[in-house]
């Protein structure tokens, strides 16, 4: 068996338009507010694809660039200006944080209803209750994707692997609203491939390099690769790797690229609750 591919940018395109198409409902537009602190080549580059994504989609952006040593007291005022603008419709803070910045106190000081990130608790606790009007968007986008692909949820068990606030939890709480069978693992979790054998759709989520490989994979089961590892072989350059093994294609029945799969789905998903949020500001 070769798996069916699944990239991500068909059903991001596909996300970006209605993104778009309600864009053009809002006569003041959206405004996206981007903040980064230091220079972490993956958090510039990504803050880099969002705002040239969210430019190209029509929305206003603008990339706060913070030196690393900003003290979280800037931070936290920048922030509070953001939340009292009126023109701001969506606030994110790029992760990882430095480690002299308390990251949960500087989500938590994000306006709610402009958390386009959907990291704060009133949001994540929305989520739970199934209230959330901003999910978190690597989860969403997930879900984002099998839907474009007719991959049915409901019914089905689902097993997650990784226990992150970004991904693993927030996604399971929403297979679970989806009526969905859900398990967690984690890297913790003894005999492994005896849980993920079990699932009709196997998440990786953990952010370990080639972790799933056929063993743990049954036959004919949907695979959505979650993991973005630079990952060096001897002696080439370092290269973008998922969670999965490529070997797995011989077993599943589908399975998400890396790059390519879930990546720009964050992204687009992204875009898609910062049209949300200015939506609600006009009509409260
Ligand atoms: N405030 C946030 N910080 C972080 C988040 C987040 O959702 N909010 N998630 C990750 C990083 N991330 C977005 O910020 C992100 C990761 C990967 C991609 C992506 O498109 N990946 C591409 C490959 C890109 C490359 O070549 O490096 C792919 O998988 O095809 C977009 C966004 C941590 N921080």
């Amino acid at each position: 068996m070769t798996a069916r591919a699944l990239p991500g940018a068909p059903a991001a395109e596909a996300l970006l338009a209605r993104a778009r198409e309600r864009l053009a409902a809002l006569p003041g537009g959206a405004h996206l507010h981007v903040i980064r602190l230091g220079d972490d080549p993956a958090s510039v580059s990504y803050v880099r694809l969002k705002d040239r994504k969210a430019r190209e989609v029509g929305l206003r952006s603008t990339v706060h660039a913070l030196p690393d040593a900003t003290p979280e007291a800037d931070l936290l005022a920048l922030i509070a200006r953001l939340n009292a603008d009126p023109a701001a419709s969506g606030i994110l803070v790029q992760l990882p944080l430095p480690a002299h910045v308390n990251a949960s106190r500087v989500l938590r000081a994000i306006d709610p209803d402009k958390d386009v990130d959907g990291f704060h608790p009133v949001n994540v606790g929305g989520l739970w209750s199934g209230e959330t009007r901003l999910p978190p968007c690597t989860p969403a986008g997930v879900l984002a994707l099998l839907d474009h692909y007719a991959v049915p949820v409901a019914g089905k068990r689902a097993v997650i692997v990784g226990r992150s606030n970004i991904v693993g939890k927030p996604l399971a709480a929403m297979l679970l609203a989806r009526d969905a069978t859900v398990t967690v693992a984690h890297s913790r979790t003894p005999d492994l491939s005896a849980v993920t054998r079990a699932a009709d759709i196997l998440f990786a989520a953990v952010g370990r390099a080639h972790l799933i490989t056929p063993a743990h994979v049954r036959s004919g089961a949907t695979v959505i690769d979650v993991g973005v590892n630079r990952h060096a072989v001897a002696d080439e350059p370092p290269r973008l790797v998922g969670d999965v093994h490529p070997d797995v294609r011989s077993v599943a029945g589908a399975l998400t690229p890396v790059p390519g799969g879930v990546g720009p789905m964050t992204v687009a998903q992204l875009l898609m609750n910062t049209v949300t949020a200015a939506h609600h500001h006009a009509h409260p």
